[in-house]
């Protein structure tokens, strides 16, 4: 990346889910979930062209997702949508998230597009608006548009800030994609947890119920998780396929790394509590 480039691009950071409970499933067949997200500093990367003649368009393909089903371009068309902008872009992802990896990243890219040209056109939404536009592109795209860690109820839309530790992650990518809707449909998913509360969460209640599912149908995930058992335990984000551990500091968790097997694709991360987005935002 350019000096120039780099100044002009607009983060697109993973979440971890740190906790993920199934308590109920809504008539319209999605779950009613209990969740902690928080932001590592690893990201996508994102820029964006005004176009004055409408059009949205995405200059860089990504594999096996068609430009109109791109969540930065749908993002794009349902923010000129709301506001009646006639004005378009020109969208450049620089992808380094995994897809089908549980870090989100397909919606951090929603959120970033819709954060950014809010304000590069000017169209001047708060956030409860932007929030709203957000909910149906994704269950996970309002937590990255408010930018801050939280405790979410729901499918994910109601969201209450938290403040947390921001330890250091080992995050290993295991060599297999899990689709989320496979996860829910799974006839052996837990979908009737007993609710917990922030206290329990920050006593060390972490499970996530998704994992004996996630766990049986693929065993990469099962060998990442059997290799972080010997550094403090493995954990799962969202539907997978990423396993995490956490560290108290950095040295730890890229010694961890590099003892880890070559196969085993990952990095180590900072844990945030502030998407970096908000950053880029004040910077304009
Ligand atoms: C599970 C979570 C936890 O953060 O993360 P991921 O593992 O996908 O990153 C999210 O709630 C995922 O959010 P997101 O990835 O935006 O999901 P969506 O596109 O809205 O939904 C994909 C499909 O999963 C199912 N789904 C999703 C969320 C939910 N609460 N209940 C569901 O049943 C639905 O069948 C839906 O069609
Ligand atoms: N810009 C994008 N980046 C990644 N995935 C996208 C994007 N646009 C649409 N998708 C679709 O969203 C799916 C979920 O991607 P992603 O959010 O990265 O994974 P996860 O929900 O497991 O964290 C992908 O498999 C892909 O089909």
């Amino acid at each position: 990346m350019t000096d120039r480039d780099r100044a002009r691009a607009w983060p697109a950071p993973a979440k971890l889910n740190l906790m993920l409970r199934v308590v109920g499933r809504r008539p319209d067949g999605y779950h009613e979930l209990q969740t902690v997200f928080q932001f590592i500093d690893h990201s996508d990367w994102l820029w964006f062209d005004v176009r004055e003649d409408g059009a949205v368009r995405r200059l860089d393909a990504i594999a096996g997702v068609a430009e109109d089903d791109d969540l930065t371009v749908r993002a794009a068309r349902a923010l000129q949508r709301a506001t009646g902008c006639r004005l378009g872009a020109d969208i450049r992802c620089e992808k380094h998230l995994p897809m089908g990896g549980g870090l989100g990243g397909g919606s951090s890219d929603a959120a970033t597009t819709l954060v950014a040209l809010n304000q590069l056109w000017g169209t001047g939404l708060d956030e409860e608006a932007l929030s709203a536009i957000a909910l149906p592109l994704g269950a996970d795209v309002p937590v990255f548009v408010r930018g801050r860690a939280a405790w979410g109820e729901g499918v994910g839309e109601r969201l209450e800030p938290v403040e947390l530790p921001e330890p250091w992650y080992l995050v290993l990518v295991p060599p297999c994609s899990v689709a989320t809707r496979d996860v829910f449909c799974h006839p052996e998913l837990t979908r009737d947890s007993r609710p917990i509360t922030l206290a329990d969460f920050l006593s060390g209640d972490v499970t996530n119920d998704c994992l004996p599912v996630v766990r049986r149908e693929y065993p990469e995930v099962e060998s990442a998780l059997d290799w972080l058992s010997a550094w403090g335990g493995g954990r799962l984000t969202g539907t997978g396929a990423c396993v995490f551990a956490v560290f108290d500091d950095e040295a730890r968790a890229l010694e961890a790394f590099s003892r880890s097997p070559a196969r085993m694709q990952g990095f180590v991360a900072r844990g945030l509590n502030r998407s970096p987005v908000l950053g880029r935002l004040i910077q304009g």
